[in-house]
């Protein structure tokens, strides 16, 4: 299987698949007869290199190589996986499914964009319906992992295995949805919502903006994190799910919404939608509002991630694939080579690292040397089983320079040298770096004690015999700049 991705139509949707095929490594080939095409997946593609790779604790792929095509053809030759996310009209794309499978590997998987349209009606007169899935994204395709994967019974097991597998690989969620209808799930649920917001707005009962304050300040932040049943049992009270049912069930014969009908699509309508809308945000461009809403996606599947829960779970499994795939498994883990400092720490800065300076905030340079310390810790083999037997190290001292300044997105690593691994110490001189540019130093002492007694002690087990190794190690490197300093003490 190739690590080739073809993108057929590079537009809001397709230009989020291509920055999430190349950020996560794959060679993406585009074909969009607009001659804008390039220049606007530029743009999103600055965006997600803004975005994306802080999302993840360790270091995503080296991007992959982005061409574009005039021919359909020449994008979608050699290709694994194709998306398609041309227009929302069933007649073009049926136009472009008769040109895809013509020139397709017949062992590539289709994935088509669409919104609404079901998977058999995009299969139906072509000659090899078993390649064609709906992958349906949520914008912006880089940052949000959902995809609901639509099928039939024309897709074989191991088409749909695949199309899981490569869209997990590329930090994904796949939600199969084994039923086709029209929309799927999840823009059922945006169309209810959207169609009930336009009939609120024409009635004058509230503007886009109270509408919008209404889902951002309430139930928006619950569906974030537990979705819409996750939330309501817990609505229920310690009567459950039931009582919830039982309290709210007659609701649904009152007129709490107006689903069954639709506003008239007038001028009238949409220049009252769009007038409110411009009141709400005019005075961002799109391009101000997509950073505005990367921004506080990346600060909530972060905070997801930190509680290891919903979006932020599959953040870690992700993190755990890629750790997996760069891995290499030594006497000692993820080193290779122990006459010189242990990289210990290799990511991208996250966007909610960065402050009102705009810059890397002086906490996150602790974060970075403590997720270092971690790793070293996790090397010489204190390790969650490890600390489950009740040893662990305590910092005791942190002496932190900073040397330079370090923007969001930027590509960081630590390297770590053991200026003392004897008995109960653990002493250790982090250098922070951006390429080649030295931003930052962090001296640490840390001390072997029992999670018992919160008192020092001996470490047991490999720790000792490992500790020392890399103390004997690098006892023979160069002793670096700046250890030994103190605050204030003269550069
Ligand atoms: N905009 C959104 O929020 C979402 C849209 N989608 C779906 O994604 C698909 C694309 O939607 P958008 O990206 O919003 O549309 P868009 O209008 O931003 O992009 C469509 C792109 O297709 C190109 N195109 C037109 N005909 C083509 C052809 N024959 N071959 C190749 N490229 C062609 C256009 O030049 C344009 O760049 C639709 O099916 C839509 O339902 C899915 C999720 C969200
Ligand atoms: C409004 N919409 C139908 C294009 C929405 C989607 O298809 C998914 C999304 O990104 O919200």
């Amino acid at each position: 299987m190739s690590n080739i991705a073809a993108i057929i139509g590079g537009g809001v949707i397709g230009g989020g698949w291509a920055a999430r095929f190349a950020l996560m490594g794959w060679q993406v080939r585009i074909f969009d007869p607009d001659p804008e095409a390039e220049r606007k997946i530029g743009e999103v593609l600055d965006n997600a290199r803004r975005s994306l790779p802080g999302l993840s604790d360790t270091a995503l792929p080296a991007e992959g190589a982005i061409t574009f095509h005039a021919e359909l053809a020449d994008a979608v030759a050699g290709a694994s996986w194709i998306q398609e996310s041309v227009p929302e009209r069933l007649e073009l794309k049926q136009k472009v499914y008769a040109s895809l499978l013509a020139a397709a590997p017949s062992d590539a998987i289709i994935g088509s964009s669409t919104s609404g349209f079901k998977p058999s009606e995009l299969q139906e007169g072509t000659s090899n319906p078993g390649q064609i899935v709906v992958a349906h994204p949520f914008n912006p395709v880089y940052l949000l992992p959902l995809a609901e994967l639509v099928t039939t019974a024309a897709n074989s097991a191991e088409t749909i295995a695949r199309a899981q597998q490569i869209l997990r690989a590329i930090g994904m969620y796949p939600l199969h949805v084994k039923k086709e209808i029209d929309a799927h799930i999840a823009d059922r649920f945006l169309e209810a919502v959207w169609r009930e917001a336009l009939w609120l707005v024409k009635d004058g009962i509230a503007s886009t903006e109270e509408i919008d304050d209404a889902i951002r300040y309430g139930f928006g932040l619950r569906w974030a994190q537990m979705g819409l049943f996750e939330t309501y049992r817990v609505a229920g009270g310690e009567a459950g799910m039931k009582h919830f049912m039982a309290q709210f069930g007659p609701a649904l014969k009152w007129p709490w919404t107006k689903l069954m009908d639709v506003p008239e699509f007038t001028d009238e309508l949409v220049d009252l939608i769009a007038g409110q809308s411009d009141a709400q945000s005019g005075q961002y461009s799109i391009r101000e509002l997509e950073r505005i809403r990367d921004n506080n996606l990346v600060g909530m599947m972060r905070a997801l991630k930190h509680q290891d829960y919903g979006a932020g779970a599959l953040l870690n499994e992700t993190d755990k694939g890629l750790r997996d795939q760069n891995g290499t498994v030594q006497d000692f883990p993820d080193i290779d080579d122990l006459t010189k400092p242990i990289e210990t720490v290799s990511r991208a800065v996250p966007l909610d690292w960065t402050d009102y300076n705009g810059h890397m905030n002086e906490a996150k340079y602790l974060q970075a040397f403590g997720d270092a310390t971690d790793r070293f810790m996790w090397i010489v083999g204190c390790d969650a089983e490890y600390i489950a037997t009740g040893g662990s190290y305590f910092t005791a001292e942190t002496h932190i320079r900073h040397l330079d300044e370090i923007q969001a997105g930027e590509r960081i690593r630590v390297e770590t040298i053991c200026l003392n691994g004897q008995g109960k110490k653990m002493h250790l001189f982090h250098q922070l770096w951006a390429g080649d540019r030295l931003c930052a130093s962090g001296e640490h002492i840390l001390i072997h004690v029992s999670l018992e007694t919160r008192r020092p002690s001996e470490p047991t087990g490999v720790i000792p015999q490992r500790m020392a190794a890399i103390h004997d190690a690098h006892a023979a490197l160069e002793r670096p700049e700046g250890v030994g300093r103190y605050v204030g003490a003269p550069r």
